[in-house]
């Protein structure tokens, strides 16, 4: 939880709550539903909390825009973004209906009320967003080939609209195809040793046309 505070230091007293409560929460359920491995539940701030919010210190959300998390399984990265930003719109989707319930588990026990959940695979949703974050899910060309058509056409930030995805290792062949793709390290943001080989990765997406 320090950990959180060292480099989000401006939390509220219900952010600080909700953040410090992940803990029980994650190791209750996952005793039921196993959606975290052992050695990742005992090092949670640093390898899920604070690595979501990796995403935090490339974009900034603003009130009222809708962020897709894509594949999210124990809610990853989308729940520390939707307690670090309650005026923004999160919809955490994953196929597998355990992880889900564990997610909709974690969102009523720290009553978040930006956070709606979707047991589906993401081809499937119709909706238009902001941004659609993730992390480890698929590479980015499969990723970008299922998120098609669910951008929205207007762009509420500075960035335009797209995707923000946690990536690690060498990323030069993957994102070859990718000129327009920019990659954050995440090492300059975080001192600690994990996020060496960390990044994010934003790649500005086309609107297709099939907003409602
Ligand atoms: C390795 S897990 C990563 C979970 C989480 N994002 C994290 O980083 O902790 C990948 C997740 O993506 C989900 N997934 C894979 N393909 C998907 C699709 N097409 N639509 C929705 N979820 C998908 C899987 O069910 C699984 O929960």
């Amino acid at each position: 939880m320090e950990l959180i505070l060292k480099y989000f230091p401006q939390l509220t007293d219900t952010q600080k709550e909700q953040f410090d409560q992940l803990q029980r929460l994650y190791q209750d359920w996952n005793l039921k539903i196993n959606v975290v491995s052992r050695k990742d539940i005992d090092e949670l701030y640093l390898r899920h909390v604070l690595h979501s919010l990796g995403i935090a210190k490339v974009q900034t959300f603003l009130p009222g825009s809708n962020i897709l998390d894509v594949g999210t399984g124990g809610g990853f990265p989308g729940i520390p973004l939707a307690i670090l930003y309650p005026e923004v719109h999160f919809h955490l989707v994953d196929s597998i209906g355990k992880k889900i319930k564990v997610v909709d588990e974690v969102v009523n026990g720290l009553q978040l009320e930006n956070v709606k959940t979707t047991n589906a695979r993401v081809e499937t949703i119709s909706e238009n967003y902001d941004f659609i974050v993730s992390r480890a899910v698929a590479q980015m060309e499969t990723f970008v080939h299922w998120v098609n058509g669910k951008i929205a056409k207007k762009s509420l930030h500075d960035r335009k609209n797209g995707i923000l995805y946690l990536k690690g290792g060498d990323l030069t062949e993957e994102l070859k195809v990718y000129r327009n793709a920019e990659i954050y390290l995440l090492e300059n943001y975080f001192e600690e040793e994990f996020f060496e080989t960390k990044s994010v990765v934003y790649l500005p997406l086309k609107y297709k046309g099939k907003e409602k």
